[in-house]
């Protein structure tokens, strides 16, 4: 089931080759969301009706259901989920909460010389949902939880529609606790377009938050910049690399191979084992799992696209990881605290035998937003930082004035830019002559 490679056998060419992922070479998926974005931006909500009929099999009257439906959905909702929801809900509250950082300390430069951050909310925010092999209402929680944190105005939230043209209880039982009475009925690229652009029933925003398939991340690549939005990050389809020793138990690795396996065909689970025979009790875990999962077909697809790498010992394990640069990283070895600081690249970190990703998924705090394909090496998961701008200050007195004024003067002379220099000589001969 699982590939197998040794480490140290590899050339560098099979390594790139593993690392990378989800790559779309013949610009197959770019052409179809281009095309998908162009329908979205020249027919606004029939183009997304249309969408709707073909991807979700729906015929959708209105493109939302507002406050009164949310509330009856809510109704239907076993009280077993209701309280799990909430737990997750405080947990995700209590690790962002303190994230927010409204003020940063003044720093003065030079005597006179005042500057510090503040940060201010982005105003108008779109978080996508994703509904397409599975309802993720956990998402509205890892998105929803920093907005309202970070006191984002406006929060437009964006999922596939339901066959019967509604959504999960569970997410209109989130969006009761967030205190967000509408949610719209579009999934996929056109969802991400929609809220680039705007359509006559979805507004505009400034920035588009949430995981999604391939079509949905690229959409976020496509649209960000170019439709004057931002994006989060490209979170694509779901990943882990698990590194683990002797000390590991193989029934837990494979669990957490195939608890980010189960998200679709387009996931990898990836171990790197510093001994052959854990790989051969980790393959036989798989299988034995794999026949009690309900989803084994698309998991297997999955299972099927990942591999096992043989390190000699951590040091090349970490390497391997370092390049790899997963999603989520699984230690699963005795030793995982003198690796914790060799960690250069991961999206989110779990240490230890007793801690599964599927924590970090649901309810243990942390978000599980994170980016995908080797994107952990410029970016972080979501955060109450990425609903914030944080906008630089300055103020100069007259000790100020004339403690830097002549540096900005040479400066300004050095590049030729002689208002530049007016700019600072004027405040100069001002603060002169009233002393
Ligand atoms: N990186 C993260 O932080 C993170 C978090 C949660 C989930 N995920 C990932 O999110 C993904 C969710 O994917 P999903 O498919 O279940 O739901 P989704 O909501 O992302 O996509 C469903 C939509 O895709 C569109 N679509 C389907 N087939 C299409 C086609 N052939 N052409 C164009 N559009 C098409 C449809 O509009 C459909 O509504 C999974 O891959 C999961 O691993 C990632
Ligand atoms: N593992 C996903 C992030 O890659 C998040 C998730 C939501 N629900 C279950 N899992
Ligand atoms: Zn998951």
């Amino acid at each position: 089931m699982l590939k197998q490679y040794n480490y140290s056998e590899l050339s560098q060419e099979q390594i790139a080759g593993l690392i990378e992922r989800n790559n779309d070479s013949n610009n197959d998926i770019r052409g179809r969301v281009e095309q998908i974005i162009d329908k979205v931006r020249q027919g606004g909500d029939q183009a997304l009706k249309q969408f709707a009929r073909d991807f979700d099999k729906v015929e959708l009257q209105r493109l939302y259901i507002g406050s009164s439906e949310l509330a009856a959905l809510v109704e239907t909702l076993d009280d077993q989920y209701k309280s799990a929801i909430r737990i997750a809900f405080d947990n995700i509250h209590k690790f962002h909460q303190p994230q927010l950082k409204t003020k940063e300390k003044t720093i003065e430069t030079m005597p006179g010389v005042n500057c510090w951050r503040e940060s201010r909310a982005i105003e108008r925010v779109g978080l996508y949902i994703p509904g397409g092999s599975a309802v993720l209402p956990s998402t509205l929680l890892m998105l929803g939880i920093p907005a309202k944190i970070a006191g984002c105005k406006e929060i437009i939230v964006c999922s596939p529609p339901q066959k019967d043209g509604s959504v999960n209880a569970a997410i209109a039982f989130v969006c009761t606790l967030l205190d967000i009475d509408k949610i719209y009925l579009a999934g996929g690229a056109q969802a991400v377009a929609a809220m680039a652009y705007g359509t006559e029933s979805i507004p505009k925003v400034d920035k588009i938050f949430g995981p999604g398939n391939q079509y949905v991340t690229m959409a976020k690549t496509i649209l960000q910049g170019s439709a004057q939005v931002a994006i989060d990050m490209p979170a694509g389809p779901s990943e882990v690399l698990i590194i683990a020793d002797e000390a590991a138990n193989p029934a837990f690795v494979a669990a957490d191979m195939l608890a980010q396996a189960e998200h679709g065909a387009d996931s990898q689970a990836v171990l790197v084992s510093l001994n052959e025979s854990l790989v051969a009790k980790v393959q036989t875990e798989l299988k034995n799992q794999l026949e009690q999962l309900p989803r084994k077909e698309v998991t297997a697809l999955a299972i099927d696209k990942s591999f096992a790498i043989i390190a000699n010992d951590l040091t090349e394990a970490m390497q391997f990881s370092n390049s790899y640069a997963p999603e989520h990283l699984i230690l699963q070895t005795d030793s995982w605290q003198e690796l914790v600081p060799r960690i250069i690249n991961a999206g989110s970190v779990f240490l230890g035998h007793l801690t599964p990703e599927s924590a970090g998924d649901y309810a243990s705090g942390t978000n599980h937003t994170l980016p995908t394909s080797a994107y952990a090496r410029s970016y972080s998961g979501v955060s109450v930082d990425s609903f914030v701008k944080k906008i630089t200050f300055q103020n100069i007195t007259k000790e100020g004035v004339q403690n830097i004024g002549e540096t900005v003067e040479r400066l300004a002379e050095l590049e030729g830019l002689q208002a530049h220099k007016n700019a600072m000589s004027l405040r100069i001969w001002q603060t002169n002559i009233n002393s």
